[in-house]
């Protein structure tokens, strides 16, 4: 008898062993954006996604200062700097406790730091150059554009791994990488994203927290860039995206289906921790 109903619990057992393990395997095997809160914000124009986007960035800067002391933000280059314009306008200019941000690059092209390409740059001149003084400046971590592509980027995770270390940046405790308050994603009308193409390895990049890439099919060609792992183990991560060339991509990444010749679009492969917002104007999501 004892014996029967040990045997009639063990197979119960394995039959809901067997239901649950296959739906965790296929919970993994999703699409990391499946598992993510996607908002899809649509707007008008562009200077109305510049303003949400200025009041998202602060209420997030208020929300983390708050809780932990400090806000760390990664910003990309291209369009993105100018559509962060109203942050540094009345009222955030001022409101913003620019001191305890910690500001880092996504990706950043092998140039020296004052070359118009550089995204340090554009983000200087744009943004950073505009912020009132006092309060004091935010902590800034630029790459070393002394160095060749591959040291600056063994160089950048290098510092990162210090900042886990000393606690300055949080560690996700699902995928190991630092775990940034807000990444600040533009994206490419190939539906790239920081330094990650459709046709390069680097997307595929799984162990490393930073790359680098000598052939950008967009120039310039020697560049730095977080990998995946580390973009989507952000708390937070805003994909701004704007005007009528990416519509195509737009309607790839949030209409479902495949990029051009089949494949997927890197863009797809963006998902935060927390929550994923895609800012999008008219002519952006026009082909939704
Ligand atoms: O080269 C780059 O391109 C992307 C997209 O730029 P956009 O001007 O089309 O918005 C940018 O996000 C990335 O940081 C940059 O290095």
């Amino acid at each position: 008898m004892a014996a029967n109903i040990f045997f009639a619990f063990r197979r119960a057992i394995f039959t809901i062993a067997k239901l649950i393990l296959p739906l965790g395997g296929l919970y993994m095997l999703m699409p990391s954006k499946s598992r993510a809160k996607t908002n899809i914000l649509k707007f008008k124009s562009e200077d109305q996604v510049a303003a949400a986007l200025a009041k998202y960035v602060a209420d997030l800067s208020v929300k983390n200062i708050k809780e932990k002391g400090s806000f760390s933000v990664v910003l990309s280059g291209g369009s993105l700097i100018h559509t962060l314009r109203k942050l540094v306008e009345d009222p955030y200019k001022n409101d913003v406790e620019w001191s305890k941000w910690l500001i880092f690059w996504v990706d950043e092209r092998v140039v020296p730091l004052d070359d118009p390409e550089s995204n340090f740059k554009q983000a200087m001149d744009g943004l950073i150059s505009k912020l009132p003084v006092p309060p004091p400046p935010p902590n800034i971590y630029a790459i070393n554009d002394k160095k060749s592509p591959k040291d600056a980027a063994e160089d950048y995770e290098a510092r990162l791994k210090n900042l886990v270390q000393t606690k300055t940046i949080p560690v996700s405790k699902a995928s190991g990488c630092p775990k940034f308050d807000l990444m600040l994603l533009g994206m490419g009308p190939d539906g790239h994203v920081a330094s990650l193409f459709p046709s390069r390895p680097q997307r595929k990049e799984k162990k490393k927290w930073v790359t680098f890439i000598t052939d950008s099919p967009k120039p310039p060609p020697p560049r730095i860039t977080f990998t995946f792992p580390v973009i989507n183990s952000a708390s937070e991560i805003a994909m701004v995206v704007t005007g009528p060339e990416v519509a195509d991509a737009v309607k790839v990444a949030l209409g479902g289906g495949r990029g051009w010749g089949g494949s997927t679009l890197p863009c797809t492969e963006v998902s935060a921790e927390g929550e994923l917002t895609w800012f999008l104007d008219k002519d952006a999501a026009s082909k939704l």
